[in-house]
């Protein structure tokens, strides 16, 4: 099978709204009854307040760290604790998400919609190290149809049903421009934010990583506590004159890899021996992307794919390989060579 992309349906104007788009690719679907693009919906808007949010934090004493730390024990930035409230908001009054599970949450939380039919895991803001440095950072998200029966709240079932179950993901990145990108498993596509007129605009129709590239993203300060295999990839792309780009935020490093090519790498470290990235609300969405963009995404040698993973508990971490599929490819072959 080719890891090629399957083509998108029918391809869409760019310029199109993405309330336009939405209903477009909705009515491709027979069965479609709307709560998805109503969830989709949902989240951009809490997308376009939290990019308000951001571009006048520094007005607006939302800055700074917000004096509490999140079940993963990391001090909680102001705007961490904003997105969330927006995103937990949004989901809430749109109705269609019965659950959310978030990075800033320690358990389910149930919006009282017991009859919505799917749950959201969310990083409200990923790339905490650079909210207060004007650096570009994210929203993650991932959506499942529930396993719990209607009409009762939530299980912690239907969040552990894997990356293979993820019914649609994507990210926001909050950049030198918004933008909404995200999969419903018929290929990639993103919108760009045009505040001025509050929309989301289709800008990038069918989003394809390139087969190879020359960049690498991972945080070189903890070379020494790499995995040989790891040491041993990085040194091969140096001796090609590759390029390290490391901007610090997942999203940020991940969004330029998926245009131009590249790989982004979180191994396991002594500090993190599992990595320090989050399977259910960062591993998991952006795998599904990548991988319907024609990329790869691996937990590493003798862990596997990261779509293949069954997760255990909530907050669960993994090593993360991910990006242009041959330089994946390379990176795992490094370990048997
Ligand atoms: O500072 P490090 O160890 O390089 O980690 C940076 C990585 O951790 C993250 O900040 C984790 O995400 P959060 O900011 O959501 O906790 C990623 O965005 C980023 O790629």
């Amino acid at each position: 099978m080719s890891h090629r992309p399957l083509e998108d349906t029918i391809a869409q104007p760019v310029g199109t709204t993405l309330e336009r788009y939405i209903m477009r690719t909705q009515s491709e679907f027979p069965y479609a009854t709307g709560e998805l693009s109503q969830l989709l919906r949902d989240i951009a808007l809490a997308g376009k307040i939290v990019s308000r949010e951001i571009n006048r934090a520094g007005l607006a004493e939302v800055a700074g760290a917000f004096g509490q730390q999140n079940v993963q024990g990391e001090q909680q930035q102001k705007l961490d604790v904003v997105a969330n409230i927006r995103f937990i908001r949004a989901l809430t009054n749109g109705g269609q998400a019965c659950a959310v599970l978030s990075e800033e949450e320690d358990g389910i939380v149930h919006t009282g919609n017991v009859q919505g039919k799917y749950v959201v895991a969310i990083d409200p803001l990923d790339g905490s190290s650079n909210i207060d440095v004007n650096v570009s950072i994210g929203t993650i998200f991932s959506i499942y149809r529930r396993v719990s029966p209607y009409g009762a709240p939530a299980t912690e079932a239907d969040f552990l049903q894997g990356g293979r179950r993820q019914i649609a993901a994507g990210y926001i990145l909050y950049g030198s421009s918004t933008m909404l990108v995200y999969t419903t498993g018929h290929g990639v596509v993103g919108f760009t934010y045009e505040s001025s007129l509050g929309e989301f605009f289709l800008s990038h129709p069918r989003m394809i990583i390139p087969e190879t590239g020359s960049i690498f993203s991972c945080n070189e300060g903890n070379w020494h506590d790499y995995p040989e295999y790891v040491r041993d990839y990085l040194t091969r792309c140096k001796e090609r004159r590759c390029s390290g780009r490391y901007v610090g935020s997942l999203v940020a490093d991940y969004h330029r890899n998926l245009l131009v090519g590249g790989i982004y790498l979180y191994p396991p470290t002594q500090k993190n021996p599992d990595g320090k990235l989050r399977l259910l609300y960062e591993s998991f969405p952006l795998a599904f992307v990548i991988e319907q963009a024609g990329g790869r995404a691996e937990a590493g040698p003798g862990r596997g794919r990261v779509m293949d993973l069954i997760p255990t508990h909530f907050h669960q971490r993994t090593p993360l390989f991910t990006g242009s599929y041959s330089l994946v490819d390379e990176l795992l072959g490094m370990e048997t060579t």
